[in-house]
């Protein structure tokens, strides 16, 4: 680990991708396979140490007109004492979230709570070990500004929350000198002293990416009421739904999520035959059966199956994905459909968000800003231009 203190004014840009459930969603909470990838809609977050006593974290896709600011002083005094009672520590981060909120839908205020209440639990977990390490130096801790945008519809079932995370996650390691740029995707073992050690940088990210994932999924006693947004909540239930039906129906519901496993290994094997002429059509198939096996483990909505039947009217295949009850449906856009065609598609579909993306793509990865973006332009800049930048160093 290098240095933590450093007096070197950091910058940092962090982008991670989204995903999407392509077949296997439900099945795979009761152990059998799913396959997901990640897709072409990024998160991206703007990290930049300061000297000030201050610490920053600018949310604009969730409503926020201006950051979250703390005191970096008051931030680490108040959790000193409370760090190891993990009722008072989350009861802070409580406190510390719900003052800072002005106006908003209810919805927002929650998605801003819990972004916040994620980046704090990350922030004031690091900064404890840092200065438990370095307990017999002077501490210079810096205070910081965070800002984030996503391409990613925020709720929607495509990852924003995990993007949202690993982004934190690898800014805050990199602010600290936890992991470096520029051996990023190299395997070294990484040995932080209080927590255990990692054989790659891609590896210490997800840990801690796990835990804001957990903080955001409302895990986390004492602040659920603050953290949990409506979408999980009704994640939850579906998922409960299912396994009262399998208790309920074994002998049917049993042989519908293997067949639903089936569905995930047989896609496997055809990834090895892309080129095949069969592939799309077998692709297809595989989309079809799974929504059709979806709807039967009661997890459809009338909106998906619309969505199916204009799409499928163009010939075109979907299926519903991640929990379902609403939430998220896929169509595949093979290379062959026309321009035209996906412009008629998306008319007659105008009463839902459509989100044109690839399926697959590169993980976290991260830059030094410096001549390529400052700090104002990445606040007002068209999101489609942050997808232009390039010279990422992926983990
Ligand atoms: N662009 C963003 N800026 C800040 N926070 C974000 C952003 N996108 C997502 N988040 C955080 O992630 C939360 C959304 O998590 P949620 O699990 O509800 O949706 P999702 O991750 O898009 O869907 P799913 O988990 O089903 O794939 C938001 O409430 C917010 O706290
Ligand atoms: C429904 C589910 O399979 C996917 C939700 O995106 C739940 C899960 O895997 O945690």
């Amino acid at each position: 680990m290098s240095s933590a203190t450093s007096k070197i004014n950091k910058k940092f840009l962090i982008s991670a991708p989204g995903k999407v459930i392509l077949f296997g969603e439900h099945a795979v909470v009761h152990g059998r396979t799913a396959v997901a990838s990640s897709v072409g809609l990024r998160s991206y977050l703007y990290l930049e140490t300061r000297e000030e006593d201050l610490v920053e974290l600018y949310l604009p896709d969730l409503g926020a007109t201006a950051p979250f600011s703390w005191k970096k002083s008051e931030l680490l005094h108040d959790f000193a004492r409370n760090l190891k009672e993990k009722d008072s520590f989350n009861q802070i981060l409580y406190e510390k979230v719900k003052k800072s909120i002005e106006g908003n839908s209810l919805i927002q205020i929650q998605q801003q709570q819990a972004a916040a209440t994620a980046f704090l639990y990350l922030y004031l977990t690091l900064v404890h070990i840092v200065e438990t390490r370095q307990k017999d130096q002077k501490q210079e801790q810096f205070g910081l500004t965070i800002r984030v945008r996503s391409t990613l519809p925020v709720g929607a079932g495509l990852g924003s929350s995990a993007s949202y995370s690993v982004c934190l996650a690898t800014g805050l390691l990199l602010s600290f000198g936890f992991i470096d740029i520029s051996n990023a995707n190299e395997n070294h073992s990484i040995d932080t002293g209080l927590f255990s050690s990692f054989s790659s940088n891609a590896e210490l990210i997800n840990h801690w990416a796990f835990q804001a994932e957990t903080v955001l999924h409302g895990t986390p006693s004492g602040v659920d009421n603050t953290v949990a947004t409506f979408v999980s909540r009704d994640t939850r239930t579906l998922v409960a739904n299912v396994g009262v039906k399998l208790e309920k129906y074994p002998g049917i519901v049993k042989p519908i999520l293997d067949a639903i496993q089936n569905i995930s290994l047989y896609f496997v094997t055809l990834l090895e035959h892309v080129r095949d002429n069969a592939f799309l059509e077998n692709f297809e198939y595989l989309i079809d059966s799974n929504h059709h096996l979806l709807n039967s483990l009661g997890v459809g909505h009338l909106a998906l199956d619309k969505i199916r039947e204009i799409t499928a009217r163009h010939g075109l295949h979907s299926k519903l994905t991640g929990a379902g009850g609403g939430g998220c449906a896929l169509t595949l856009l093979r290379d062959d459909v026309q321009n035209e065609v996906i412009g008629r598609v998306k008319k007659e579909l105008s009463e839902f968000e459509c989100f044109e993306t690839s399926v697959g793509g590169p993980g976290v990865g991260a830059i030094n800003p410096l001549g390529v973006v400052n700090v104002n332009e990445f606040d007002t800049m068209e999101k489609s231009m942050l997808q232009e930048i390039s010279g990422w160093h992926f983990f």
